[in-house]
This record gives C-alpha cells, sequence and structure tokens, in this order.
C-alpha cells in the first residue's frame, strides 16, 4: 500500500478495540494514517498495532516513553519491531536518552521515525512555568527541537502555532507533528495551544493529528470530510 500524502494522522483514543476498529474500518488507508495511544495500548496492546497493520494502515504508536537511555532505547526498538511507522519520546528525557534510541534504530537498520514531544499542547505558560521552566512555552519549543536535531531524530511534536518558527530553526525535512487541532467550531477542552487544520498547514505543519474532532463527533466521518475539504481548498 503506499503511502498516503495526506498530512492527517487519526488519533484512536479510545478505551477498547472494537470501538477503535469499528472507526478504522470507515476510514481509508490511503487517505490518513492512524495513532495509538496510551490508553488504547495499556488496554489491548500490540494487537491493536497488529489489527490496523492487516487493515493497511500506517501506525503511529504514541507512547511518549520518558526513562533512562538505555530503558527507552529498548522501548523504541520494540516499538520498531511492531513495524510502526513512528513512535515517540519525551525531549525532556535529554540528549543522551534521544540519541541512544535514534542509534539503536540505525544500527538495527528499523525505518519507523523517531520523533520527540517538546512541550505538550495541553500546556500554556503559566503551566509550563510552575514546572520550573522559565520563559514561554515557545522558548522551551525550540530549545527541546534543537536538542532532538541534534540528537539524531526525525522531527517533534508541538503545537501548529510553533511550526513556522521550527521550519525556520531546524530545517523544512524536520517533521513538524502537531497535535491540539480545532475546526473552527470545535471547543479547545482540555487543549490549550489550538489551531484549526487549514491555519496548521499553512503555518508549516507537516502532520496534523486529530482525535476528538472526528472520534466524538456525532458523524465521524462527516467530520473528517469537513476538515478534508477546508484542507483541499488551501491547495
Ligand atoms: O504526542 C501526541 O500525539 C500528543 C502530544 C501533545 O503535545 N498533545 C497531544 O494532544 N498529543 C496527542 O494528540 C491527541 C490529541 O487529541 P484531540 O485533542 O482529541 O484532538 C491525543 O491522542 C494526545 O495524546
Amino acid at each position: 500500500m503506499p503511502a498516503p500524502e495526506s498530512p492527517l494522522i487519526i488519533a484512536l483514543d479510545y478505551a477498547d478495540l472494537g470501538a477503535a476498529l469499528q472507526l478504522a474500518d470507515a476510514l481509508d488507508p490511503a487517505r490518513c494514517r492512524v495513532k495509538v495511544g496510551k490508553e488504547l495500548f495499556t488496554r489491548v496492546g500490540p494487537v491493536a498495532v497488529e489489527a490496523l497493520h492487516r487493515r493497511g494502515f500506517q501506525v503511529f504508536l504514541d507512547l511518549k516513553f520518558h526513562d533512562i537511555p538505555n530503558t527507552v532505547a529498548g522501548a523504541v526498538e520494540a516499538a520498531a519491531d511492531q513495524g510502526v511507522w513512528m513512535v515517540n519520546v519525551h525531549a525532556s528525557g535529554g540528549r543522551r536518552m534521544m540519541e541512544a534510541s535514534a542509534e539503536r534504530l540505525a544500527k538495527r537498520g528499523l525505518e519507523t521515525h523517531l520523533i520527540a514531544v517538546t512541550v505538550l499542547t495541553s500546556m500554556a505558560d503559566g503551566e509550563l512555568q510552575e514546572t520550573g521552566v522559565s520563559g514561554s512555552a515557545l522558548a522551551q519549543v525550540e530549545r527541546l527541537a534543537t536538542l532532538t536535531l541534534e540528537s539524531g531524530l526525525d522531527g517533534v511534536v508541538c503545537s501548529a502555532r510553533e511550526s513556522a518558527r521550527l521550519r525556520e530553526l531546524c530545517g523544512a525535512g524536520f517533521l513538524r507533528v502537531t497535535p491540539g487541532i480545532r475546526p473552527a467550531s470545535a471547543g479547545q477542552g482540555d487543549q490549550r495551544r489550538v489551531m484549526t487544520p487549514d491555519a496548521a498547514m499553512a503555518a508549516g505543519s507537516t502532520h496534523l493529528v486529530i482525535g476528538r474532532a472526528v472520534t466524538q463527533a456525532a458523524d465521524p466521518m462527516a467530520a473528517l470530510a469537513d476538515i478534508e475539504r477546508t484542507l483541499a481548498r488551501r491547495s
């Protein structure tokens, strides 16, 4: 199956595999990728990834590993051994942790994209400062993206509000995967650094992670079609 050209990654944030696969079966693997995150993976484990691979999807395994270098490198290798398209770690785990993970994939010749979360899109400046980070979310994202690039990873998770700056700072080829995507009509919920799908693409995001705007919609496929239409109008 050829890789989808679409930047869309649909977050299958469900508590059971049946619900996740019900949506997956309505989606077209030629038109989007899917993300398996902490809730679904903790409930059902690798069978979720296997079921999605059997349906032809490229899978982003979003477990945001954050631990000592040896442990994270092993976890990243385990994810790549499942054949996932993308896996992530927390950039705040530091340079040695990220380097060990990238080196482990390179040594094994595994082609899974390895990216790092900079500052969670649910955090605004004030909340970030409560954790001991002085300065703005943007400054911290810039710092961690630079560290991620230097550590040999393929890109970052950031908010679309930082995409333009990171394209400038880290180069166009460095992936900018952006959650916190909200169509104009949707509330922000627990997210803080949000943007609409078309504004995010205009800002330079390479991929858009979309969860509840589709999964919690009364008609998920209509919600997705609306997003696809707004993106098509741009091109
Ligand atoms: O790594 C992620 O995917 C991620 C990083 C981040 O900073 N913010 C963030 O929301 N995410 C994930 O992206 C998805 C966003 O979901 P919605 O807010 O429902 O669109 C969730 O699965 C989050 O776990």
